[in-house]
């Protein structure tokens, strides 16, 4: 076998794959006269139908709507005004699925829209519908193509940015590959646009290690640049899944992408054949006037990409919902001892709870973040103390809203303290504590150190109430609140931790 061929493993084998192709805004239309870049789009038309006839399961993740609504509209700059914004993505996304449509029709392949925003899946049971959908339409043989639903999306249900959208979307079907194609062949170390001695990252295994200066902005139409990118491949990893950052220029490469990243976890003298795709007969017919960009002479054996390695523990399902699903509502504080017995799989109790900020109820989301207690656990109190404690608590949490007083403060950490354990996203520096207190004494300083996120969970308890029964045995809750619907403030079942 060639050598070209040694290194190409067969995509045909028996696992079929499932691969997330997420197209941004600047390959899709012209950045500068929003005209569609026909020859990319049909080119990843080509790409997916191939790879669908050798029986992997592709997902589009498709950007684009509000450009093409530009283009629809004559409107020469994206304008900043919201409505209007939603109003030319309303425009643009069923202009923008008629030409993916005519493009896939060409080749008989049935394609589905599904718009999406983060409120359609902080629902459990609408999550589950979403991906029991998008795999029925897998199984029919179907390619889904997801966006966005601009038109109601508004900032607090908005997934933000397609990459993230596209990282949820694969980590939801338990995709291998996710493919960020964009309008730079790879991740480079600075903006290559800006940056001419910007070098090329080949592999990135660890991104809390990674040394590459992603803040500079992208394409004028596009969302986040790269950091975007950046954060969708640590989302897409954290669930198992490949994540490759390549161009959309060539989307015939992720045929070689995919094999030479397979062919690193196979054995040196594992027989390998070449891609069924880059033998069927509209590929390699002879007489073809010009040559196929699938024929394997015109495929380089490792193109330009950079690869997100997966992790070796991925966070999937309920957990992954749980982190990534939902949108937090506030903040519980907790201890080292705390954090320690959720490591273990216990529930979180209260007596591990330091400190809680923001306004939530019951069966909302919080972050969990770890700090340093100043104050000591609070001992084993009797009853009549415990009763003592709530009551008091009861009156400074009736008298704050009301009697004028309320003061807000912000209890900003000492720095100079390590984490501990890497951050979930980037890490906190100074998260506001708003109090709400009689006086204007200032509150007690609960805790020291770097905060530090570890997960999230889903409260039996709403934020008032926790600020009451924070730091007490479980047995304390009735007594405190007067009802005890659990003795965990979240059940084990309900937190999911970004490490372990
Ligand atoms: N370190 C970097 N490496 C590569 N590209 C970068 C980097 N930093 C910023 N960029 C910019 O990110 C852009 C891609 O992001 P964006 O325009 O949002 O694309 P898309 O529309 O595909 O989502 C590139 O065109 C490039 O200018
Ligand atoms: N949902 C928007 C795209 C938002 C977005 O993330 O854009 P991009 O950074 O180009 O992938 C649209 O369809 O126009």
């Amino acid at each position: 076998m060639a050598d070209c061929d040694a290194n190409v493993a067969n995509m045909k084998g028996p696992k079929p794959l499932t691969i997330v192709i997420k197209l941004g805004t600047s390959s899709i239309v012209d950045e500068h006269t929003h005209e569609p870049l026909l020859s990319v789009l049909s080119l990843i038309v080509e790409t997916a139908v191939k790879l669908h006839e050798d029986g992997h399961r592709v997902i589009l993740v498709s950007s684009g709507a509000i450009g093409v609504g530009l283009r629809r509209m004559d409107v020469k700059k994206r304008p900043k005004h919201l409505p209007r914004i939603q109003a030319l993505a309303a425009i643009g996304q069923c202009r923008l699925m008629g030409l993916w449509d005519s493009l896939f029709e060409q080749l008989r392949t049935p394609i589905a829209q599904i718009l999406l925003t983060r409120n359609d899946i902080a629902d459990r049971s609408q999550y589950i519908n979403a991906v029991n959908t998008i795999n029925e339409l897998l199984d029919m043989g179907v390619i889904p193509i997801v966006n966005e639903n601009d038109t109601l999306a508004v900032a607090e249900i908005k997934f933000g940015d397609n990459d993230t959208l596209s990282a949820i979307t694969a980590a939801m079907v338990h995709a291998d590959y996710l493919f960020l194609m964009t309008d730079v062949d790879c991740l480079y170390t600075a903006n290559p646009r800006t940056n001419p001695d910007a070098e090329a990252i080949e592999v990135v295994d660890d991104i809390d290690a990674l040394q590459a200066d992603v803040s500079s902005a992208g394409s004028s139409l596009g969302t986040g640049g790269m950091s975007t990118k950046i954060v969708a491949a640590r989302l897409a990893s954290s669930a198992g899944v490949t994540t490759i950052i390549a161009s959309s220029a060539h989307p015939q490469y992720i045929f070689p992408i995919v094999s030479y990243t397979q062919s690193l976890g196979l054995p040196r003298n594992k027989s390998l054949t070449a891609l069924s795709a880059l033998n069927t007969p509209a590929a390699s017919s002879p007489g073809r006037s010009s040559p196929s960009p699938f024929d394997p002479s015109n495929l380089p054996q490792r193109p330009p990409h950079t690869r997100f390695s997966p992790s070796r523990h991925p966070i999937r399902d309920r957990s992954f919902w749980l982190l990534h699903g939902l949108a937090p509502h506030g903040t519980i504080y907790i201890d080292a001892g705390a954090h320690r017995a959720l490591s273990n799989k216990a529930g979180l109790l209260p007596v591990g709870i330091v400190d809680v900020d923001g306004n939530f109820g019951q069966q909302e989301a919080v972050r969990i973040v770890v700090v340093e207690r100043i104050t000591p656990v609070t001992p084993a109190r009797s009853v009549a103390e415990e009763a003592e404690a709530a009551v008091d608590g009861a009156a400074a949490a009736t008298t704050s809203a009301g009697d004028g007083l309320a003061h807000t403060y912000t209890q900003t950490p000492p720095t100079g303290t390590p984490p501990t354990s890497t951050p979930l996203s980037a890490p906190i520096t100074a998260l506001p504590i708003h109090i709400h207190r009689r006086s204007s004494t200032p509150p007690p300083q609960l805790w020291r150190g770097t905060p530090l996120e570890v997960g999230r969970a889903l409260v039996n308890y709403s934020s008032a109430e926790i600020a009451r029964i924070k730091g007490l045995h479980s047995e304390g809750i009735g007594e405190v609140l007067g009802y005890a619907d659990s003795e965990y403030v979240a059940l084990r079942e309900n937190v999911s931790l970004a490490v372990f």
